[in-house]
């Protein structure tokens, strides 16, 4: 089966003044469709420009991307759908919540795009909170769980999230895990996740991978 995602050679190089800073360097990675790659390593070791690469947002200075086995730029709207290690900044201040989790429903009618908004913010433990409220309402870890929960809400075919659980206290963590591992299990999403934390990373990926000063190593 043609995987998801598969990055070949992958590299990204920074300029700062004089020096060119390698931030990550001939990464190879293949995701099936309903696994988990955890992602893990030390501080400025790659991981989130890893992230910007695979979701596109940057382009490699070398190395090939397939995302679903093509290499052109472009995927369908709601394929991909990140979850921004600043969730509160990757939200749309303007927006309800609601709103927000909704968008990715693109063809809905505007009554069960928030229904299932609400839905969704219930699974993610947010049943509680106005979904009329503005992101600058809530708590930054509020914030994360909106994300995950737009980033669910149409079932994906691949998910890229930077630390989705590091402002959520342990049982709110352990919920979140959960609901990105049943992504996998019942509807085949793909996961990239960058964790530093390898407890939760140990419970939900299948495979767990390393970045060291740029490189990949298993
Ligand atoms: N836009 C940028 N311009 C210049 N250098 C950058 C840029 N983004 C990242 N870097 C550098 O690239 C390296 C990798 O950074 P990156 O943010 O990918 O690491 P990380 O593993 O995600 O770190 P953290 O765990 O702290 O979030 C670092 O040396 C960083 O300073």
């Amino acid at each position: 089966m043609t995987p998801v995602v598969e990055a070949r050679g992958l590299s990204r190089t920074y300029r700062r003044g004089r020096l060119r800073v390698p931030a990550v360097s001939d990464v190879d990675l293949t995701v099936a469709a309903g696994t988990v790659v955890g992602v893990e390593g030390p501080s400025g070791s790659g991981k989130s420009t890893l992230l910007r690469l695979l979701m596109r947002l940057e382009a490699p200075d070398s190395g090939e991307l397939l995302l679903d086995g093509h290499a052109s730029r472009r995927t369908a709207p709601g394929w991909a759908m990140p979850v921004f290690q600043d969730a509160r900044a990757s939200l749309d201040a303007r927006w309800p919540v609601w709103r927000t989790v909704a968008e990715p429903l693109l063809r809905t009618d505007r009554a069960a795009r928030r229904a299932a908004a609400l839905d969704w913010l219930s699974r993610v433990g947010l049943g509680h909170v106005d979904p009329d409220a503005r992101p600058r309402e809530l708590s930054g870890g509020q914030c994360q769980r909106v994300a995950v929960a737009r980033a669910l809400i149409a079932r994906p075919r691949v998910v890229f999230a930077d630390e989705p659980t590091a402002s959520l206290d342990a049982t709110t963590a352990a919920g979140i895990t959960r609901l990105l591992r049943a992504a996998a299990d019942e509807h085949g999403t793909a996961l990239v996740v960058v964790s530093h934390d390898a407890d939760r990373l140990a419970v939900l990926a299948d495979r767990i991978v390393r970045m060291d000063a740029g490189r990949l190593t298993a």
